[in-house]
């Protein structure tokens, strides 16, 4: 007893030490960044002060351009300190609190003493700046610490491989400076530490887990060899949580190398995006570009069609099993999202290149500039060895010059004349003066009010047609639309042509062109043809690829096709991706049988590809876990954290009245525990505005989560299951748990999905049949 507390008083004096060093950086510090803020105040006040203004000739004109530059680089030096001091400041002020919370001993081979390895979440040194006080946990010694237990220990640094023996492995839970607890643990990071954590209530926001990083995580977080990261694991195993601290170790580890805005993540919905933004700056890192697969879609598709989103295709799937036409759909999810339909696009586009394009006609003011037939041909006659979408562009540069052409024969039109007269005495003056620059104006003379007149109507003529311009560099006179339903009218035998006539399509593929060409019509498109869409639109006009992004991070993997992942792999050439998700999630029609992750196979060679998989469930109570891994076929595989807490509920109610009751019943009860937040987890959203309609008057701060919604909040919510995705909630209410609603093989995941959603407590009101998805 008397030795440990002896050990408590040693650390907690070395606590003191650090935490006295670490506050008087932080004063240094913070005089550093108030000069420099004052300095960068300074020099852009005095700005023009400092720099010598000549452009009287050429030589005076470089010699300003000089001084300029070299006071601009003054200025974003003083910046870049300022913002780098401001960085470590926080970094510092989060050590100040918490300094560390792991220690490890070890000891070099022909040595007595160790060396004690202090992981926090920055690192520090001491006065003569050559020892670390703290370690950053992405340090590569600060590995062993999730690696290993005591014993003999290896790890990598990039002067190579070095072998100690860990002596000591101990946590600290410090607060204000204060150690709350202290153990010395073996290989797992002490289950004493991760029951505290993971007993807490939730929040708004998701936490850093850096101080309990499990073995298997840090494989994911530091793995850097693969192309393709793969990471299949449970409901609740800390998949996202990896994804983020990984990005955190990509950052520390390629520093100066690697930006935050050369990493995407694409996430699940845009509420989601609130509820992981915090973590990255708790660490001290700048949060990556997060977006959503629908977003990106929007912005290069949705100027030309009203595009359907993921959330409203799911809603039909769920909800319009008996509508006609329902099967059809489905079917054309399935095959629109393989590989199949991309090949069959492949070889349209190849097709295309030998004839077949559909151009539109350039028109200005009701007549035909360029007819179709014309663009048409000249594209066609250009050699075909060059790819289409250098043909493309080599036709926008041929339309733009006969623009330029047209433009001068239109200042003629009866039009121009009329747009002159009517033109203010702003534009005149600026015509005056333009002409006056370029020498073309003497004096008064008829000439003079030729030429002034010729500049008007070329002024008039330009302004009209800029937008035509436009227009051609983006590409807008092929007619991409009409190309893309031509594949489902499959004129002249097209489709046969395409798939040489084998039996390559779907059984109901004339239902399906119907289906497909009646949407098109309409102007609008089906999620589930958006990507094909763009896929045709891209090899048609060449592809817009980023080359800047290094990582790609997609989360609930599950739910992109194969078409998606090649597509994303061909926009995004040059980065790794990181891919997380758990099949058991799968709740897309598209969604295909097997692992989960056949999307994934053919994208990388299997040496770029390496896959990690992750049984262990943090989230949720052991009660929880062990009752949700029954409705899963391998859901004996998933092994609960032990974390003990009260037996889900199920809760029969006679009709919907009593299942309102039941619920606000339920959620009285639940108000009465500190819980932060609570979730009525409804089929759909049409079922979660009844339930929030109903709830309303009695549960006044009861919110409605829609796909629209963009910030997640503490407090007591109605939810669509699918919008649920990748969140956590305190306690979480099922409605209705009914055979009706999850009834279908198709809806298990669902309903999976959602009751994984509860961190402490789950309870389930049903009427009628309760689901046989519980056994
Ligand atoms: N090593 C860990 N230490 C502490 N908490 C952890 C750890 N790993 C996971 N958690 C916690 O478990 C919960 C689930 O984590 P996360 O959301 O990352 O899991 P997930 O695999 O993405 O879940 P899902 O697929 O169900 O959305 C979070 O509250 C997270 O903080």
């Amino acid at each position: 007893m008397t030795q440990i507390n002896e050990q408590l008083q040693q650390e907690q004096q070395r606590v003191d030490d650090v935490t006295t060093i670490i506050r008087t950086r932080i004063e240094e510090l913070r005089k550093q960044v108030g000069m420099l803020k004052g300095d960068i105040v300074d020099i852009r006040r005095n700005f023009w002060d400092d720099v010598t203004v000549n452009f009287e000739d050429a030589a005076e004109a470089a010699e300003t351009h000089a001084s300029m530059k070299q006071q601009a680089e003054v200025l974003s030096e003083r910046e870049r300190s300022h913002r780098h001091g401001e960085q470590q400041l926080i970094t510092l002020m989060k050590l100040e609190q918490s300094p560390y919370f792991g220690r490890i001993d070890l000891l070099e081979q022909g040595q007595s003493k160790e060396d004690c390895i202090y992981l926090g979440v920055g690192s520090l040194l001491d006065e003569s700046g050559f020892h670390y006080l703290i370690y950053d946990w992405r340090a590569p010694v600060s590995s062993l610490y999730y690696d290993y237990g005591p014993g003999p220990v290896r790890y990598e640094t990039p002067s190579g491989s070095i072998n100690r023996e860990m002596t000591l492995k101990r946590q600290y839970m410090i607060r204000e400076g204060q150690i709350r607890s202290m153990f010395d643990t073996g290989v797992t990071i002490g289950d004493e530490l991760l029951q505290e954590v993971l007993g807490k209530q939730s929040d708004a926001q998701m936490k850093s887990i850096v101080a309990t990083i499990q073995r298997e995580q840090n494989r994911i977080i530091r793995n850097e060899r693969a192309r393709l990261l793969i990471v299949q694991g449970a409901a609740g195993s800390g998949k996202t949580s990896a994804a983020l601290q990984r990005v955190a170790y990509l950052l520390y580890r390629y520093r100066g190398l690697l930006n935050a805005d050369q990493i995407i993540l694409f996430s699940p919905n845009p509420m989601f995006n609130s509820y992981v933004a915090t973590v990255l700056p708790e660490l001290g890192e700048q949060n990556m570009q997060q977006t959503t697969y629908q977003q990106y879609l929007e912005h290069r598709i949705g100027k030309t069609f009203a595009l359907e989103d993921p959330f409203s295709q799911m809603e039909y799937t769920l909800a319009a099993m008996n509508e006609p036409g329902y099967e059809v759909r489905i079917a054309s999810i399935k095959y629109k999202s393989g590989l199949l339909f991309m090949r069959l696009i492949e070889k349209y586009a190849a097709e295309l290149g030998q004839s077949g394009l559909k151009f539109t006609s350039i028109t200005f003011r009701g007549r035909t500039l360029l007819p179709e037939a014309l663009i048409s041909e000249h594209f066609y006659q250009l050699d075909r060895s060059i790819s289409i979408g250098n043909r493309m562009r080599l036709t926008a540069e041929w339309i733009l010059k006969e623009l330029t052409r047209l433009s001068r024969e239109e200042r003629n039109q009866e039009w121009v004349q009329q747009k002159i007269e009517l033109l203010d005495q702003e534009a005149y003056a600026h015509a005056f003066e333009e002409l006056q620059r370029k020498n073309r104006f003497a004096g008064e003379s008829f000439d003079d009010f030729e030429a002034e007149r010729d500049f008007l109507a070329a002024m008039v003529v330009q302004e009209k047609f800029k937008k035509l311009r436009k227009r051609v560099k983006r590409l807008l006179f092929l007619n991409v639309p009409a190309i893309y339903k031509r594949l489902f009218e499959n004129d002249n035998g097209l489709l046969e042509r395409l798939t040489n006539g084998k039996q390559q399509l779907p059984e109901k593929w004339a239902e399906i062109s119907k289906q497909t060409i009646e949407m098109l019509d309409k102007g609008d498109i089906y999620y589930e043809d958006a990507t094909p869409y763009l896929y045709l639109k891209e090899k048609l006009e060449g592809f817009h690829t980023n080359t800047a992004v290094k990582h790609l991070f997609i989360d609930e993997a599950q739910d992109y096709s194969s078409f998606q992942y090649h597509y994303l792999k061909r926009i995004f050439p040059n980065c790794k991706m990181t891919v997380l998700g758990d099949l058991n999630q799968s709740i897309f029609a598209h969604a295909v049988a097997g692992d989960g992750f056949e999307p994934l196979s053919e994208l990388y060679s299997d040496e770029e590809t390496e896959k990690i998989v992750l049984t262990r469930s943090y989230r949720s109570t052991r009660p929880i876990v062990t009752f949700t891994s029954r409705m899963i076929e391998g859901g004996d595989k998933i092994e609960p954290f032990n974390r003990d807490g009260a037996e889900p509920t199920i809760t029969y109610a006679a009709d919907e009245t009593h299942l309102i009751l039941a619920i606000e019943e339920r959620i009285g009860q639940l108000l009465h525990s500190s819980y932060q937040s609570i979730a009525v987890i409804c089929k759909t959203a049409a079922e979660s505005k009844r339930m929030h309609h109903a709830l309303q008057t009695h549960i006044p701060k009861l919110r409605l989560i829609e796909k629209e919604t963009v910030t997640f909040e503490k407090g007591i919510v109605v939810i669509p299951a699918y919008l649920a995705k990748g969140v956590e909630f305190d306690a979480v209410i099922i409605s209705n748990a009914s055979n009706e609603s999850y009834g279908h093989e198709s809806e298990r995941k669902l309903f999976y999905t959602a009751c994984t959603r509860a961190m402490h407590e789950l309870h389930l009101v049903f009427t009628n049949e309760l689901t046989s998805f519980i056994q």
